[in-house]
């Protein structure tokens, strides 16, 4: 791996209630986007809030591009989009920016570029002009990215940066944060949007009840089975064993998705390798039976998520 930006040996926090994070260890390095998982309640925003030096660990070390974390040095190379963000109603979005830019010693000149750009990259345009009490949530949540790009940080911690936003706004985070990938910048993203967690993360980390479960690259995560479903019809049960032997693997009925009429069903295999659609597609023909849709499941990282929890308790779990 590349050098570390993110460097963390054994990082807790216990609220004094038994809450918090149990013995972190992880490191982050330079250029990487890292997504940091879990359920509601893991520990995941307590964990960032330590390493941008809001709250103090209880235990362990970490360090954020060599400087110990809280410290000034540390400070001065990330950017940090809160997951509860609150900015000055009264302000307009661009004083908000404006009263960042100083807090960030930027020079005016060039905090008046910046504000620009960054007014335009995120979406808000003019509307910069308007008071931040005339925003919607999602506007709010844009001006809070723009706050956390304003000094061009080598790194940005980004607490559910599209929580509040529509499809549309999402789309365009997931863009501008493939930008910031180009540029080399390192991401550490707290998301429960798996879809973009997979899309634009090199590695995951996941979390529950304060501990990691697991760690490792999304390809790793990924990379054992692909699920594909294809509705069929003139389909009869006995088929199934027939099809499982042929191909050496599971098939099954896809008994949640359903059929647009009776004469179809869903079937449901796990495939290791894309050629073999090829051959079950082939497989099915020759029994005669017709072939209407093929689907690819594209929600691998939630399928992954849910496995990996299934059967523990989480702090976020109902009663
Ligand atoms: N200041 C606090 N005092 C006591 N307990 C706290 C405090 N802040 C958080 N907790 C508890 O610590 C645990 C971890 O909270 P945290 O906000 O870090 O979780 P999270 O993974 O970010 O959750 P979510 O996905 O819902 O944002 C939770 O059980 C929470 O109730």
């Amino acid at each position: 791996m590349s050098q570390a930006v993110i460097e963390a040996r054994g990082l807790s926090k216990d609220y004094g209630n038994g809450r918090g994070c149990r013995g972190i260890t992880l490191s982050v390095g330079t250029g990487e986007a890292f997504g940091f998982l879990g359920p509601n309640g893991a520990g995941k925003s307590t964990f960032v809030k330590m390493l941008v030096g809001l709250i103090q660990p209880t235990g362990g070390n970490a360090e954020i591009m060599g400087h110990a974390v809280g410290s000034l040095e540390a400070r001065r190379h990330f950017g940090y989009l809160p997951e509860l963000y609150r900015y000055q109603e009264w302000l307009s979005g661009e004083e908000v920016l404006e009263l960042h830019a100083k807090l960030c010693g930027l020079d005016r000149h060039t905090a008046k570029k910046r504000i620009r750009e960054l007014l335009d990259q995120v979406g808000i345009g003019l509307r910069g002009r308007d008071r931040v009490k005339h925003y919607s949530k999602g506007m709010q949540q844009r001006l809070g990215l723009a706050c956390a790009l304003l000094n061009d940080p080598q790194l940005v911690f980004l607490d559910e940066p599209s929580s509040a936003l529509d499809p549309i706004g999402r789309m365009e985070v997931r863009k501008l944060l493939q930008q910031l990938r180009q540029q080399g910048k390192t991401i550490f993203l707290n998301s429960h949007l798996l879809e973009d967690v997979e899309l634009l993360c090199d590695r995951v980390a996941l979390l529950n009840n304060g501990n990691i479960l697991h760690t490792g690259t999304v390809t790793e995560v990924l990379q054992e089975k692909t699920r594909w479903h294809l509705r069929v019809g003139g389909f009869t049960p006995f088929l199934l064993p027939w099809l499982e032997q042929m191909l050496g693997m599971p098939i099954g009925i896809a008994a949640d998705i359903p059929a647009p009429n009776g004469d179809t069903v869903w079937l449901e295999a796990e495939l290791t390798d894309d050629e073999q659609i090829g051959w079950l597609n082939n497989l099915i023909m020759e029994q005669g039976m017709t072939l209407y849709e093929v689907k690819k499941s594209q929600t691998r990282l939630d399928e992954w998520f849910m496995n990996a929890l299934s059967g523990l308790s989480h702090r976020g779990e109902r009663s």
